[in-house]
């Protein structure tokens, strides 16, 4: 039997249901392509990050790196979920504030914040800056003297680690556009420009080594690593941080292929590493944040598409498509990203037929699931492609014009719609004739 996601269960006719709800009966009211969120899995993850930390008795912070997916109605979930959450931009700050986030519970990265947003995030009273560079050290204090203001601060720094994932999704290397690089100094000199400027309130540092992350050694060395830059700068410094921050890329399972570790255990791994750390050096433990995103949506989401044309060449290949693509899922695309799919109708019914499930957009790399084992297709079924929720809607184009698909959350047996699919004149709205 394949992976059918969590929390996917069926109906007494056989049809798969999200959060309780027939996702035939979702796609007959919002359309197709849809995003389904089951909205319990998603508060189930981050109840699992706060019990994780809560029973290894640590202080902790967990914020959702609101890059995984965002929309309002999820900035408001995070918000009643009292948890955190970052940024890395000025429309994702927008966002977070109109749903209502509190900003002081908002962390703002980036590897090139423009002066508008450093401006936005201090007008707004953002709580956390994360810097990234030396020109961000000069120009957020240019800023904070202009404003007269001050804010907390953490160091992103690049601990030379290579995570074992994907290299485009691989930030913790010392060849990474990311952080000050620890070897060479760069990171020394960034914390003496901080530290000798009283704009700056500078409560931690901070890394992040990669997403979609199963090995667990990748985490142990960052925190071993950050523990001992943060021991070498209280003796040369005799700076002492409040905060780590280890960053998100908690692996999610796409398939069958994927097992990744519960969180509870990985937290677990992380926290006995730093406490391993901090008792050799005598070290007062420092409050342990991270930024999980992949690991709070991925599972929690699936698109439901329709079937339409398919294609036969004997001895060569099948291809189905279905009504939406490398529009509303590029990771497939772009990382080689693997998925399943199952019929709506029947998310049991067994594979009778091997064909490429493809998108609808003017490219030949537009395959969603390359040579994949499914059930006969006919044109009008739903296909339902699960563990969509991270790194989808979020990198959606409007390449061919096609409209961005709708969102809809679903929880309790209750769909609402949260995010509309755009219009044709939605698209054209920003055009001048
Ligand atoms: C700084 C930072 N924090 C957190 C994340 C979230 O990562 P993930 O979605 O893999 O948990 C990312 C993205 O990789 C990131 O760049
Ligand atoms: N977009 C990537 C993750 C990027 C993580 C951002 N630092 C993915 O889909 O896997």
């Amino acid at each position: 039997m394949k992976f059918m996601g969590n929390n996917i269960t069926t109906n007494q006719d056989g049809h798969l249901t999200i959060g309780g709800v027939d996702t035939l009966q979702i796609a007959k009211e919002f359309g197709t392509p849809t995003i389904v969120y089951d909205v319990s899995k998603i508060k189930e993850q981050i109840n699992a990050f706060k019990t994780g930390f809560e029973t290894q008795g640590v202080k902790y912070h967990v914020s959702y790196a609101s890059k995984a997916f965002s929309s309002l109605a999820m900035y408001k979930l995070i918000s009643e979920m009292n948890i955190g959450s970052d940024v890395v931009s000025g429309g994702e700050l927008y966002a977070a504030l109109k749903g209502g986030l509190n900003p002081k519970e908002i962390e703002f990265h980036g590897n090139n914040k423009s002066r508008q947003e450093l401006e936005m995030a201090i007008d707004n009273g953002v709580g956390y800056i994360i810097i990234d560079n030396f020109y961000e050290i000069e120009l957020l204090g240019e800023i904070l003297d202009e404003k007269q203001a001050n804010v907390d601060v953490l160091l992103r720094l690049a601990p030379g680690i290579h995570a074992e994932t994907h290299d485009y999704i691989s930030t913790g290397q010392e060849k990474s556009k990311f952080g000050f690089d620890i070897k060479s100094g760069q990171a020394d000199m960034a914390l003496k420009q901080v530290l000798d400027n009283n704009r700056f309130n500078l409560i931690g540092i901070h890394a992040h080594i990669g997403s979609q992350i199963f090995a667990t050694d990748g985490f142990v060395q960052e925190a071993n690593k950050l523990m001992d830059v943060l021991n070498e700068w209280q003796q040369k410094y005799d700076f002492s941080a409040k905060v780590v921050n280890l960053g998100g890329g908690f692996g999610i399972r796409y398939t069958d292929d994927d097992n990744p570790l519960a969180i509870q255990e990985f937290i677990k791994i992380i926290v006995d590493a730093l406490k391993s750390k901090s008792k050799e050096y005598g070290y007062d433990l420092p409050e342990i944040w991270v930024e999980p995103g992949r690991s709070i949506v991925g599972e929690a989401g699936t698109t439901l598409y329709t079937i339409g044309s398919r294609k036969d060449v004997k001895g060569v290949g099948s291809f189905v498509a279905v009504d939406g693509g490398m529009g509303d899922n590029i990771r497939p695309a772009l990382y080689q990203a693997k998925y399943d799919a199952y019929l709506a109708k029947d998310p049991t019914a067994k594979p009778q037929q091997n064909a490429s499930i493809v998108g609808k957009y003017c490219e030949s790399g537009d395959i969603l699931i390359k040579d994949y084992d499914l059930p006969m297709t006919k044109p009008g079924d739903v296909l339902a492609m699960p563990s969509t929720g991270a790194y989808g809607y979020v990198m959606a184009s409007n390449y061919n014009r096609n409209p961005k698909p709708a969102v809809v959350f679903v929880e309790d047996g209750k769909a609402r719609l949260v995010v509309k699919r755009e219009t044709y004149d939605d698209m054209l709205k920003n055009e001048i004739l």
